[in-house]
């Protein structure tokens, strides 16, 4: 589906797009499904490639072949969750709506507002298995898979405390458990949790504990877990960064 053109289709768009918040939020209170609407905003967008252009926040998730991906292992949950939005307001292209999700999602638990500009267009093209950070390697490789994305340091580090929600399942990564002890609440208490170490109960992937190794992102780590404020603001940047990747306002 082509982005609205018009300054008046443009205007109804963005009518449609405020309804369709609204609902997400109620959505995702009910079904406490913030987390994982967190995680398929993400695995939309963070499949970008600024040399070619390619993949980035399209809706292509929705495609069978890409749930299959195994990094996107139990995200097809949170797809389904979404399409009684799309059918409510079938205007708003998948590409949109994934990313509104990931927005309201932090916002409802407590997060920081997040800029959110419509317009994406969807894609029915999936990039190559792979894009995604692979969660067993280390410091090098979130740098390899970030700066192809465009993304920086700071980036990396503040995104990484997106895993303030939510929790690891043993059936879809062979991780498990949750990164802090109030996965349901968006705070600054990943970091908190990075900096004491091992937890019983509590997760770190090595690519979490990549964060403490190196010494630019440690840099980041330690004032993200003494500062909820500057880990809002530089997340909130961050986010938005992510979700719009290769989508120039129009
Ligand atoms: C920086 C590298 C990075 C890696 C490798 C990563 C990997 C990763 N992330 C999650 C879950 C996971 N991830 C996230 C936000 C998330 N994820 C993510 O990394 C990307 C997408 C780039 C891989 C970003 C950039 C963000 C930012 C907000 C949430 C909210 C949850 C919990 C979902 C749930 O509770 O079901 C899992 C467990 C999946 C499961 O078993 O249910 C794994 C293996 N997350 C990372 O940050
Ligand atoms: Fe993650």
């Amino acid at each position: 589906m082509a982005a609205p053109q018009s300054v008046k289709e443009k205007h109804l768009y963005l009518k449609e797009i405020e309804k369709a918040r609204q609902d997400l939020r109620a959505l995702i209170y009910s079904k406490n499904c913030a987390p994982i609407m967190l995680r398929l905003a993400w695995h939309d967008a963070g499949t970008y490639e600024a040399k070619t252009k390619t993949g980035g926040p399209n809706g292509s998730i929705r495609n069978e072949e890409e749930l299959k991906h195994s990094a996107n292992n139990g995200l097809k949950i949170a797809v389904d969750l979404c399409e009684e939005v799309k059918a409510k307001y079938p205007k708003i292209t998948y590409a949109d709506l994934y990313q509104l999700a990931g927005v309201v999602a932090v916002e409802v638990t407590g997060g920081p507002s997040i800029d959110f500009v419509p317009g994406r267009k969807d894609s029915k093209k999936s990039p190559p298995e792979g894009r995604l950070p692979d969660a067993k390697l280390g410091a090098s490789h979130l740098r390899d898979t970030f700066y192809r994305m465009g993304l920086s340091d700071k980036d990396i580090v503040a995104l990484s405390g997106g895993h303030t929600l939510g929790r690891a399942h043993q059936e879809r990564s062979g991780f498990d458990g949750p990164w802090t002890k109030d996965p349901a609440k968006f705070d600054n208490s990943y970091f908190v949790e990075l900096l004491k170490g091992e937890s019983r109960g509590l997760v770190k992937l090595p690519t979490d504990k990549a964060l403490m190794m190196d010494p630019k992102f440690r840099s980041y780590v330690e004032l993200y877990a003494k500062d909820k404020d500057a880990f809002f603001r530089d997340y909130a940047e961050s986010h938005k960064k992510l979700s719009e990747l290769g989508f120039k306002t129009p």
